[in-house]
């Protein structure tokens, strides 16, 4: 699903922010992406969404070599790519449901299963009373909620989510987090990027961890255990999708 071979990561001709990295993501798998304030975090998310290619190294998506990839074939790639921006980029003149909605009309669904849909995961995003808002009208909590909500009515193949859970407090943060967990469990590939230490350790799920420019794989916390312990080799098997 994802492969990264002795990546590098730069921005322009700066030096490289992360280095030598390497490991997969099995389809199916969940993963933290957990590293302190501007460890690299977001910029390993703009690779799996193709908003960024390596300065050296292999990014695989779907078994394809972003590096080579054709322009035309950008727009289908990323169909298959759910994403929780950090900035949440909603649109700011279509409403809460035509914002959720928007990814459902470009597939063709049509427009009474599109309400169906999008009402129910609103009211499940704790959203139901903000169907016609705009995004500027709602909290920064309810914004991100109705983010989630975007990147995940499509049933993305990925999800990449950048802080998902840092506008809102852990009573929803947990809840959200189940909406992750569902997602997987319906065959989603998930990667969440977060600060948040205390989300992290109350489930189970491995960590990819930045610390000192690279990027290591980690089983979850055992309990009666104050350290991770690293995985062995890679962080799932190599993609096969
Ligand atoms: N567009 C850019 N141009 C130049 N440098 C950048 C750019 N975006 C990020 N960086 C730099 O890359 C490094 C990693 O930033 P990144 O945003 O990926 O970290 P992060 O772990 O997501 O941080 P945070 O948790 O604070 O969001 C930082 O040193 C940052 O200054």
């Amino acid at each position: 699903m994802v492969l990264f071979e002795d990546v590098a990561v730069r921005y322009g001709a700066g030096p490289n922010i992360l280095q030598n990295i390497s490991f997969s993501l099995a389809p199916g798998s969940f993963h933290f992406l957990v590293g302190a304030s501007g460890a690299g975090k977001s910029s390993l998310l703009k690779l799996m969404y193709l908003a960024m290619t390596p300065a050296s190294g292999l990014v695989d998506l779907f078994g394809r070599n972003i590096a080579t990839l054709r322009r035309q074939d950008l727009p289908a790639l990323r169909r298959r790519i759910g994403v929780v921006f950090q900035d949440f980029r909603l649109i700011g003149h279509l409403s809460a449901l035509d914002n959720v909605a928007l990814p459902l009309r470009i597939a063709g669904l049509r427009e009474s299963e599109i309400r169906k849909h999008v009402t129910e995961l609103l009211g499940w995003v704790g959203l139901a009373d903000h169907l016609n808002d705009l995004p500027a009208t709602l909290s920064g909590g309810q914004q991100q909620r109705l983010a989630i909500a975007r990147a995940v009515i499509s049933r993305p193949s990925l999800l990449l989510a950048d802080e998902p859970t840092g506008n809102v407090d852990d009573v929803i943060g947990v809840r959200l987090m189940y909406l992750f967990e569902e997602l997987n469990k319906m065959g989603t590939t998930v990667v969440i990027a977060t600060h948040n230490d205390r989300l992290v350790s109350r489930f189970t799920h491995r960590q990819l961890r930045i610390e000192n420019n690279t990027v290591r794989a980690f089983d979850p916390m055992p309990p009666n255990s104050s350290q991770a312990r690293p995985a062995i080799a890679t962080a799932g098997n190599p993609a096969n999708d």
